[in-house]
């Protein structure tokens, strides 16, 4: 047998090694996967960070934001992306209501999410004293936990939309010291969402973990995007900082257009997706029947 030879795995990304690569000027490569494909796709390209987003609301669930997406759901799609990752680190979000209300609320969600789910890091949105609080309840029961500052989603109502932070003195301000209260709670690392580049620039080498941007420019340690966004699976206008490098949707409805042109034309199915059946089965199948075969 010349059969070729299984990939090689990669090394399992650690804390250490993740604080290892940045300290030596590595970019961090984070993408979103809610689903087994979307895990195997991440793998294979050698990602270092897969992130089970709340955004799975959006882009795979179809609701208008990621508020609804309960603690449930987001088992189910982390369960999935679990079974085909192997190296990669996997972070997944508590979602909106899951973490606000206490710290042992936070804990709970924290343990459901790695117990159920096998999530390796759990992220969780803002750097107020809640979120500080949080992030260091979580980190003390032993669950490495990820920041989230800028732009937070889940209470982007309160922050006037899906509007780039940080574009003020006192708003670039409060970024910073979020940001910097996060490391202090406890964090590993944080994303920093929707500021200006020169803010991110700023930020980045005053903290000791890596700062992981989605339009936040360049100068951080590492860039995360939504997975259906850089494949070209999502619909309509796109934040700013999106590029997309593939255009899946498109071949999706190409692929389903030519299927059912080819079930309308009688092309599909052809003789080499029939079944054969053996000779003079259905001679006897007919004598059965008292017919004459
Ligand atoms: N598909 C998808 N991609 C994402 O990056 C994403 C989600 N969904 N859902 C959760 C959040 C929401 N995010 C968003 C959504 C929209 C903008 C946006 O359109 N922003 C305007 C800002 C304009 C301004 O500053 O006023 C932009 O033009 O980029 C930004 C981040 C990022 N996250
Ligand atoms: C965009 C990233 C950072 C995120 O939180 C998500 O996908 O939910
Ligand atoms: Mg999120």
């Amino acid at each position: 047998m010349s059969a070729s030879p299984a990939p090689q795995p990669r090394a399992r990304v650690t804390l250490p090694s993740l604080a290892a690569r940045a300290a030596a000027g590595d970019k961090l490569v984070m993408v979103t996967a809610y689903d087994y494909p979307g895990a195997r796709a991440a793998e294979r390209a050698g990602v270092d960070l897969v992130l089970v987003g709340d955004s799975g609301a959006q882009v795979v669930l179809g609701h208008p934001s990621t508020v609804p997406v309960t603690v449930e759901e987001m088992l189910v799609l982390a369960q999935a992306v679990r079974r085909g990752l192997t190296s990669p680190l996997l972070v997944c979000d508590l979602p909106f209501g899951s973490y606000e209300a206490s710290d042992a609320q936070a804990v709970a969600t924290a343990v459901r999410l790695v117990k159920e789910a096998g999530a390796d890091a759990v992220k969780l949105e803002g750097g107020g004293r809640m979120a500080a609080s949080r992030i260091r309840a979580i980190t003390d029961a032993g669950i490495p936990v990820m920041g989230h500052v800028g732009l937070t989603p889940q209470t982007a109502t309160a922050l006037g939309g899906f509007a780039a932070q940080g574009r003020t003195v006192e708003a670039a301000s409060r970024v910073l010291r979020e940001a910097l209260a996060v490391e202090e709670a406890g964090a590993f690392s944080l994303v920093l969402e929707a500021i200006p580049a020169d803010l991110a620039a700023e930020i980045t080498p005053r903290l000791r973990v890596p700062a992981i941007g989605i339009g936040a420019g360049p100068d951080v340690a590492g860039q995360v995007l939504v997975l259906h966004d850089l494949l070209g699976l999502t619909e309509g206008r796109a934040a700013k900082f999106v590029k997309r490098y593939a255009s899946l949707l498109d071949a999706m409805v190409e692929g389903v257009a030519a299927y059912a042109d080819e079930v309308r034309s009688g092309a599909y199915p052809g003789s080499e997706h029939a079944y054969a059946m053996p000779d003079g089965v259905l001679d006897a199948v007919r004598a059965g029947l008292g017919e004459r075969a």
